[in-house]
């Protein structure tokens, strides 16, 4: 392995209890919220194809007309005791809000920049009613910072000249005060969600990254940060050059999740998925193929399975209200949660051999195993291939009229669970007990429907 100073200073995962808090919410909220919901993708009648929050850097877009928006933002409809209320219903753990993304327009009142919510008709804060809400309801907040702020005149995306080397000079001590005071401002945040560390102006500078890391970690102890703000002093991002992961987890899972255990290589990590296929601030119309409540479950069934958490994001609209699809997804996954939520919440990878009905989810550090059916095979029986030393104890399912008859053991440790021929429109969970004991005769009690 390569001498590294800037790589990662930790191997495995953070035994500390506000990464296993972290690590058992498995269901977030991710909000991006600011002027690009505005124009919401389109401008004086065209339509913007790419993701609404890009709008800037759209070539139709005159970028002194964006930079004006400010002027716009007056959310008179914004009722951060309603959101967090709709997330709480949804079951989300904790909630990741923009405070600046890559335009520089802050949600908060910042002493370090005058393009902030200050300026705005709107004046007040916004993040800090969002984080006492969030929080009154018993959710975690974390802050969403964009490092590329195409509003600071000191930001470069690569040092050219000694000029340039300079202003990123003055840049990243304006990025270190705002980060003091979003702390400062807010100090019940667990932690930062860094986005847009990809130039080379950053990439090229890990000891800086890696010190503004450390610096974040000793003025709020516990911070949890992932693996996309830093970069070692070779340019390597989220895994060093040694292949080893920088940050508290893997944050590179965009709009994609690991299909099996071995993509994670046993790593904390978080998906973040949007709904359309790829619009993150509000776009007034979506295009494409719109995620289903069904399909964002089964993500979310996938992250647990494979040890990960799964961030569902939404729009809301400039007014400060929420479009009736993302409304409509909330209130059903909030109905499949409050039924199903047992199987999701300290869930982790089972370590089952993975079948094609669905994924198993074990309830951390027991021998609960969560079956998460997502395709009821024409058999109508599902295939369970228990790993060595495991016996089945007791069978039940979640819901009612699931399970018809007792499982039917073959070999071993196989089983077939019998279904009861309603068709589901929706994932269903059967709740496997197990022990690990060598008895061979596997005895088993009549399943409980
Ligand atoms: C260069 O490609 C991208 C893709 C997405 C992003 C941002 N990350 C997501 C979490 C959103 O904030 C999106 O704007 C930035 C650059």
């Amino acid at each position: 392995t390569l001498p590294l100073e800037h790589g990662a200073h930790r191997i495995g995962n953070r035994t500390d209890a506000d990464m296993a808090r972290w690590r058992s919410q498995r269901l977030g909220q991710f909000i991006h919220w600011g002027l690009y919901a505005i124009p919401g993708g389109e401008w004086k009648g065209k339509t913007y194809n790419g993701a609404a929050e890009w709008i800037r850097s759209w070539k139709e877009m005159p970028q002194q007309e964006y930079d004006n928006l400010y002027k716009q933002f007056n959310p008179v409809n914004y009722q951060p005791e309603e959101w967090a209320q709709q997330a709480n219903d949804m079951g989300a753990k904790y909630m990741i809000i923009t405070t600046k993304h890559h335009d520089g327009f802050c949600l908060w009142p910042s002493k370090y920049s005058k393009y902030s919510v200050a300026a705005s008709p709107w004046k007040k804060d916004i993040i800090g009613p969002m984080v006492d809400a969030y929080n009154k309801k018993g959710i975690d907040v974390y802050l969403y910072f964009s490092i590329i702020d195409w509003n600071q005149p000191d930001w470069r995306a690569a040092l050219k000249t000694p000029a340039d080397s300079i202003a990123y000079q003055r840049f990243k001590v304006f990025v270190k005060n705002q980060l003091t005071e979003l702390l400062q401002r807010y100090p019940t945040v667990k932690g930062f969600w860094f986005d847009g560390t990809w130039d080379d102006s950053w990439k090229n500078d890990g000891s800086f990254s890696d010190e503004l890391e450390q610096y974040l970690q000793r003025l709020h102890p516990g911070l949890i940060i992932g693996s996309r703000l830093r970069a070692d002093e070779k340019g390597a991002r989220h895994f060093d050059s040694n292949g080893r992961l920088m940050g508290d987890y893997e944050q590179g899972w965009e709009r994609k999740l690991p299909e099996k255990s071995a993509d994670v290589h046993g790593n904390d990590w978080e998906g973040v998925m949007t709904i359309p296929e790829n619009q993150w601030g509000y776009n007034a119309r979506w295009a494409g193929h719109i995620k289903s409540s069904n399909e964002l479950i089964e993500m979310l069934v996938k992250s647990a399975s494979l040890g990960g958490n799964f961030v569902i994001n939404f729009g809301p609209k400039s007014d400060g209200t929420f479009r009736t699809e993302e409304v409509q997804r909330m209130q059903e996954i909030s109905r499949w949660m409050k039924i199903n939520g047992s199987a999701i919440y300290g869930g982790t990878d089972a370590g089952f051999a993975k079948q094609d009905w669905g994924y198993y989810i074990r309830k951390s550090g027991t021998d609960s195993v969560y079956m998460v059916v997502c395709n009821v095979p024409v058999s109508g029986q599902l295939r369970v291939k228990l790993p060595a030393q495991t016996t089945l104890v007791n069978v039940t399912s979640l819901e009612k009229n699931i399970i018809s008859g007792t499982p039917e053991l073959i070999g071993k440790n196989e089983y077939f669970i019998h279904l009861d021929h309603k068709n589901q429109d929706a994932p269903f969970v059967i709740l496997l007990q197990t022990s690990k004991d060598s008895r061979d005769n596997s005895g088993f009690e009549k399943a409980k429907t």
